[in-house]
């Protein structure tokens, strides 16, 4: 379980989270809220991206910055813009992370294919990033978080620019991760997820609170 206590953080002048205090347990949180609310921000705080100005994050009741490294060793991270290596093909992109991640490669190998094959993208896996559509890079950004079933997963908009039915095969993945992980998601369409969430938490004006 992962928690929030009073948490702010700021770019500048702008109070963007503002006392956030709130509970993620197993399951699936999907994080809701206009456009710049601070779906992101929160996001980046619990993946340890970022750091907040005040407040308290703990990681199965250990405290951060104490408990990062634990925290790090078992979370899977999809950002929503990436810079990718244009010159790598998507899997020798997946190896590397799951190498930064201390996974095998062989382990890692298997599960990028199985991963793949579930959400239309294992016959491009050899091919250069640099010939990836928008929707080829999240998928392949949302793959890369899967690798070695991490226990806290963090994904921010994972179904952008994905057409009905491959988001429904990305949706189907996080459903299941989340039986045993604590998952928070950020999405713009709440709607076709919000049934299998154990909660729905809005973020507006540096608040957070359930739906
Ligand atoms: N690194 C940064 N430096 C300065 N301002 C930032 C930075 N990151 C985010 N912000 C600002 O913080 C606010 C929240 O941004 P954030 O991306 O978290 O919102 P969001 O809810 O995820 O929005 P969207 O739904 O459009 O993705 C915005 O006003 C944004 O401009």
């Amino acid at each position: 379980m992962l928690t929030l206590t009073d948490i702010s953080r700021s770019y500048g002048r702008k109070r963007v989270l503002d006392g956030v205090s709130a509970t993620f347990p197993i399951g699936l949180t999907l994080l809701v809220g206009p456009s710049g609310a601070g779906k992101s921000t929160l996001l980046r705080l619990l993946a340890t991206a970022e750091k907040p100005n005040a407040g308290a994050i703990a990681w199965d009741g250990a405290a951060l910055p104490g408990a990062r490294k634990a925290l790090r060793a078992v979370l899977g991270y999809a950002p929503q813009a990436v810079d990718l290596p244009e010159d790598l093909t998507a899997r020798e992109f997946a190896l590397h992370m799951a190498a930064l991640k201390g996974l095998d490669a062989r382990t890692a190998d298997l599960q990028f294919g199985a991963i793949t094959e579930r959400i239309g993208l294992h016959a491009d896996i050899n091919n250069r990033i640099a010939t990836f559509s928008g929707g080829m890079r999240r998928r392949l950004v949302f793959a890369q978080a899967m690798l070695g079933a991490p226990r806290l997963l963090a994904l921010d908009e994972p179904t952008a620019e994905l057409d009905g039915e491959t988001a429904a095969q990305v949706s189907a993945l996080i459903v299941e991760r989340a039986a045993e992980a604590v998952v928070v998601m950020t999405t713009h369409l709440a709607d076709a997820l919000a049934p299998q969430a154990v909660q729905v938490l809005r973020v507006d004006q540096g608040r957070v609170a359930p739906q």
